[in-house]
């Protein structure tokens, strides 16, 4: 049975780039087989478009920019809604493709295309909000201001664990700016950027303003970040592709948003619960196997909890249940593919040969090539790899710590700086953690921090800018300052 048969609306599998309001194949002849990661069978194939091709998404994205932009803002905001509504009426069939082409398991898939959703909604409506100013004038008889505009072309390169809303939480902020798109989706999940580009055709967007390209990563990226047209790059990936884009876009001043990789502390205080605390670990870690920039990678327990803490994070994790994502009852997928099983390996035997000590975590038991099953490692310290790389893998390392201080440096040890956790009920040690932790973001006492109102992002190497929430457009717009002179009687004003 192909993919196409599975779907209640085969339409949305679709195997061509998409450009200018057009389905398009690459005229090099270049392909790119994707694959399912819990099954290895081959899911379909994608073209390459050529430089030239990429160049043309531009020309098309620069026609389209004259009308989208000048539409008024609550024209757009009836558009994005209708794409909103059709990403709702169409999650089953999202949700299943996403499943099949990232692994993910069905439920959190349908989770994460809500998740995709509800950024459209959001910014739908925060385009009709992009107020400028006005400033008291020093200068006589004139009157000053500032107005909002878009920023133009934005080019949107994105990675394939949550392979719906980090295209969506860039795109609907960039449309709702009145701003066009050129999505450039990661080559292992391209076919959630493709059904998204169906239902916003179907949602009356114009041809020109959201396109999806396909191709080769360094190709179509250099192409992009060379075209001086393109205003605004936005990229959600690994640190190390991040940075060479910024370079890459240097030479064209673009604006620059980044959402990198992120190696979260999980601190826990002396005054925790070590179940409830082992519990909500377990939930920071292994969403998506592990495979998410919020992973609570580091486990730093207070040593008087330590031991309690592990038993039940041990007892907690043997009950995670992992296969393919689309039978019931799983709770890890696999990873997306076999190296990322390697690196994992090499993370986990790199702790051991340093002195970590193996709790669980028997890879024999693993159901296929793909799959690593959950580790975890106690005794993990600084001169590990699992201290300072992103494992992206359900691999958990618990370190005990003294006091506050000491966790403190330990949490800060680290190049990244997007997310981190701080489980204790003690306000006065709340407050001194919260403030020392050099992270863009920082949940206490719960898993969950994301969703369309917050500003998600990182400092240090996890990234600039931030995305959702009030400030999420902004990374699309221009501010303009006015002076309007020799008004007459305006003094004072
Ligand atoms: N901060 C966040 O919001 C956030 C969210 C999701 C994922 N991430 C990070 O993403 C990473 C995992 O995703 P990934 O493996 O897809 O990242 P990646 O950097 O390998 O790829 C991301 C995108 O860049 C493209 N790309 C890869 N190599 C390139 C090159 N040489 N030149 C130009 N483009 C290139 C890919 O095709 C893909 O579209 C992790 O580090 C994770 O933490 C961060
Ligand atoms: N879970 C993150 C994505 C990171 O990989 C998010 O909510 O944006």
């Amino acid at each position: 049975m192909t993919l196409s048969n599975k779907l209640s609306d085969p339409r949305l599998f679709r195997q061509y780039a998409y450009v200018d309001g057009k389905w398009t194949h690459g005229d090099g002849n270049r392909e790119e087989a994707v694959f399912d990661p819990a099954t290895g069978e081959t899911l379909g194939h994608i073209p390459w478009l050529e430089p030239h091709q990429i160049t043309a998404s531009v020309d098309a994205a620069e026609a389209a920019f004259v009308h989208w932009r000048a539409l008024r803002a609550d024209e757009r905001c009836e558009r994005l809604l209708a794409w909103y509504d059709l990403l709702q009426a169409n999650r089953e069939d999202l949700a299943l493709l996403m499943t099949l082409e990232q692994g993910k398991p069905l439920p959190d898939a349908r989770g994460e295309v809500e998740y995709g959703a509800s950024f459209v909604r959001w910014f739908a409506e925060e385009g009709k909000r992009t107020f400028g100013e006005t400033i008291p004038s020093h200068i006589p008889n004139a009157a000053l201001g500032t107005l909002k505009e878009p920023v133009g072309i934005a080019a949107l390169i994105t990675p394939w664990n949550f392979p719906l809303a980090m295209i969506t939480r860039k795109a609907a902020a960039a449309m709702a700016a009145g701003c066009t798109v050129i999505v450039k989706p990661a080559g292992e999940t391209p076919f959630s950027a493709l059904a998204l580009a169906e239902l916003a055709e179907r949602a009356g967007i114009p041809a020109g303003v959201f396109n999806v390209v396909l191709g080769d990563p360094p190709e179509v990226s250099r192409t992009l970040c060379f075209d001086d047209r393109v205003k605004a790059l936005s990229f959600t990936g690994s640190t190390r592709v991040g940075r060479l884009l910024l370079e890459q876009s240097a030479n064209t001043v673009k604006r620059v948003s980044l959402e990198l990789g992120g190696n979260a502390p999980f601190i826990v205080g002396p005054d925790m619960d070590p179940r409830e605390a082992a519990f909500a670990a377990v939930a920071a870690k292994f969403q998506t196997a592990g495979q998410d920039c919020l992973a609570a990678d580091r486990i730093l327990v207070h040593e008087s909890i330590h031991d309690e803490f592990v038993e039940h994070f041990a007892e907690r994790m043997a009950a995670l249940t992992v296969g393919n994502g689309l039978e019931s009852e799983i709770d890890l997928g696999p990873l997306i593919h076999r190296q990322a099983v390697e690196k994992a390996a090499a993370i986990v035997d790199d702790a051991i040969s340093k002195g970590a000590t193996l709790v669980a975590g028997d890879q024999s038991q693993a159901p296929g090539e793909n799959f690593f099953m959950p580790v975890l490692l106690t005794g993990v310290t600084h001169d590990m790899k699992i201290w300072h790389e992103e494992s992206f893998a359900p691999v958990a390392g618990i370190t005990a710590y003294a006091d506050d201080d000491q966790v403190i440096e330990m949490a800060n040890d680290t190049e990244y700086g997007l997310a981190a956790y701080l489980y204790t009920h003690d306000i006065r040690r709340i407050w001194k953690i919260l403030r020392a932790l050099e992270f863009g973001m920082v949940s206490v006492n719960s898993v969950k921090m994301t969703g369309p109102p917050v500003p998600f992002g990182g400092v240090k190497h996890s990234g600039l800018g931030r995305e959702g929430g009030v400030t999420g457009i902004d990374e699309y717009l221009e501010t303009k300052y006015y002076c309007l002179g020799a008004l007459g009687s305006v003094s004072g004003s």
